[in-house]
């Protein structure tokens, strides 16, 4: 049986630049894997279900993304076998690491390959695109600099630098963080070079969630001692750049109770780009 890597990613920056008539707001984004990861895997069943191999805490199977995903795939592709899902979850749940949203991309590749669905890359990515704006970018595989809400990737290669990621004991309500009235709704754009310059290295939605759930902005407090931390996505969880990996865990060690963390490297590769039958990363998968 193979396991599945589902990464995490984090937002190395995020702008809101406007508002949708569908009220979504458009963003400027760029979105770098880490080498941090929930695991998946995936028994295949001729009797046509779709199931969870365990309960996941905190995700109902309503809910659950991987589910979703399947569900998704199966009705697409007409595809007569099940599966059943075993998620092993390392990633905190709604901290802006897009834990749910990998979980979603590695089962939609997984199955395409598994179920022998024969989706290309794009194709998958489309239809991840119905489960979270955060889907296409793990289907792709590649750090990207993103646009619209998420889904306009152009391929990037920051850095793959350290990072210390802490985990505030909070689950942020990303629709509340966007319904904010205080948000900054019209950052004016950036371009790639000024990102490459380091020009605008700040998350828009950060202030908003600092007001509104204190521990964020006491996790923010605590690594400023030690640098510039941001926040990933609609948070709460925060990073700091730093130089290693010893480094990242002897602030860990600093950081007080409840607050929890880790240590983990950028990627600008999904773990699973290579795996799959496609030499380009940007590409159609070859089958
Ligand atoms: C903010 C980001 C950045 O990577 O990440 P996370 O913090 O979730 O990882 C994403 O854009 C999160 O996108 P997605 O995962 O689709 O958001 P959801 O939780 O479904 O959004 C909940 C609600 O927030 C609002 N929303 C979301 C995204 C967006 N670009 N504009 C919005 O206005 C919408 O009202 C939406 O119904
Ligand atoms: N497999 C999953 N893992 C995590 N969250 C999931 C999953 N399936 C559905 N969800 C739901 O998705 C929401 C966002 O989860 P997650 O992706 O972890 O955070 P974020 O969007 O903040 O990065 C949570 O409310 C959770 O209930």
């Amino acid at each position: 049986m193979t396991t599945w890597p589902a990464p995490a990613k984090l937002n190395l920056f995020l702008h809101v630049t406007g508002r949708r008539a569908d009220g979504y707001h458009t963003l400027q984004t760029v979105f770098q894997f880490l080498d941090y990861a929930d695991e998946l895997t995936f028994v295949v069943t001729d009797d046509g279900r779709i199931s969870r191999a365990a309960p996941v805490a905190g995700v109902s199977e309503e809910r659950d993304l991987t589910l979703r995903a399947a569900h998704l795939l199966k009705e697409r592709c007409g595809v007569t076998r099940g599966v059943q899902i075993h998620l092993a979850k390392h990633l905190p749940i709604g901290g802006g690491l897009g834990g749910g949203s990998s979980d979603a991309a590695t089962t939609l590749l997984a199955l395409n390959e598994l179920w022998g669905a024969h989706l290309s890359i794009p194709e998958l990515a489309a239809l991840g695109l119905k489960l979270g704006a955060d889907v296409p970018v793990f289907v792709h595989g590649h750090t990207a600099w993103a646009e619209g809400i998420g889904e306009v990737l152009t391929p990037v290669e920051p850095e793959e630098a350290w990072y210390l990621v802490v985990v505030p004991p909070v689950q942020v309500s990303t629709a509340q963080v966007f319904a904010a009235p205080e948000l900054t709704r019209y950052s004016p754009p950036l371009t790639i070079r000024d990102f490459h310059e380091g020009r605008g290295l700040r998350n828009d939605l950060e202030p908003v969630v600092r007001s509104r759930y204190p521990e964020v902005d006491r996790a923010m407090r605590l690594l400023a001692e030690f640098g510039a931390p941001r926040m990933s996505g609609s948070g709460g969880c925060v990073f700091l750049r730093v130089t290693d990996a010893d480094r990242g865990r002897q602030i860990l060690e600093r950081i007080p109770k409840p607050f929890t963390g880790f240590v983990a490297q950028g990627l600008n590769r999904h773990p699973l780009l290579g795996k799959r039958g496609d030499s380009s990363p940007w590409g159609v998968a070859k089958r």
